[in-house]
């Protein structure tokens, strides 16, 4: 099967530092695929060649087996993608940013205008309609962020450290839509650096360090430790026969691994039949 996300010998430089270094990455489809690692260990850098915002140094990635160098319009039509910074018009309202990405991807005003009340309204920001993004609080911002990367229905969707900052209940929403994309048999790639996040979530994990993917696998695989994890071939020594926890605990170096924040509220559920 062809995968939603595969990468060979990615490698970004600045300058002399080396932020990603050799990353093979493969990514199936309908996967709910966690991308961990501590701080500065390069899961931006990452994603964000991933979804056509940084040029890598060297390598090659293909999206749904298009190669993203030379069909950087058709991969982005079939991606969605909610950044580190959210990167919104701070002096729109929700509404008029929906409607105004909705009309980027190309989609008729009737579909835009009828996917934009859905989506406001299944992420409960429909309330105040006349406030501007800029004065939404950073949770509100995150929701808003995800329904402008979901608004052209896209098959894949990157989200970097969507739930840093986000309380439970907004959390939660997040969560709701995250699960019905997956159902819908979207793949979704995070990026965390929190593992109790990535557990609760994903189906399959990739864990880079210093630049360096030192695991990939699923879940179980890499919980149970009983099957040898992928790694670089010049990479660091296979971390085998060990939990997800201590593997991420030798890798951060220290037992205090963030939390996520408290159980998440998930609202009722709505339709948002388009979507996945
Ligand atoms: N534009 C840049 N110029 C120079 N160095 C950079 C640049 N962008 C990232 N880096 C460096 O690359 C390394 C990886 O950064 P990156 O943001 O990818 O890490 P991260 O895993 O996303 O970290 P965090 O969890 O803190 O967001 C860091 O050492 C960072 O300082």
């Amino acid at each position: 099967m062809t995968p939603a996300v595969s990468t060979t010998g990615l490698t970004r430089r600045f300058g002399d530092f080396t932020a990603v270094e050799d990353v093979n990455l493969s990514v199936a489809p309908g996967q709910f695929f966690g991308f961990l690692g501590p701080n500065g260990a390069g899961k931006s850098t990452t994603i964000k060649m991933l979804t056509g915002l940084l040029a890598p140094t060297s390598g090659s990635i293909e999206i749904l087996g298009l190669d993203a160098a030379t069909n950087p319009i058709e991969v982005k039509r079939q991606i969605g993608v909610v950044p580190e910074g959210l990167a919104l018009f701070g002096r729109l309202t929700a509404a008029e940013y929906l409607r105004f990405v909705g009309r980027m991807y190309g989609l008729d005003r009737a579909t835009t205008a009828d996917r934009t009340h859905e989506l406001l309204d299944f992420m409960n920001l429909a309330a105040e309609p006349k406030k501007l993004i800029t004065d939404f609080s950073h949770g509100m911002q995150k929701k808003l962020a995800l329904a402008a990367a979901v608004i052209h229905g896209p098959k894949i969707l990157f989200l970097d450290e969507p739930f840093e900052g986000v309380d439970a209940i907004a959390a939660g929403t997040l969560k709701n839509m995250l699960q019905r994309m997956i159902a819908r048999g979207a793949t979704i790639f995070l990026t965390s650096h929190v593992l109790e996040i990535v557990e609760r979530l994903c189906s399959h994990i990739a864990i880079i360090d210093r630049g360096r993917l030192i695991a990939q696998g699923s879940l179980e695989e890499l919980r149970a430790g009983t099957k040898p994890l992928h790694t670089t071939p010049n990479g660091p020594s296979s971390p085998q026969h060990l939990t997800l926890e201590e593997i991420f605990v030798q890798i951060v170096g220290t037992q205090q691994i963030p939390s996520e924040p408290t159980t998440a509220v998930l609202p009722p559920p709505k339709e948002l039949s388009w979507l996945g």
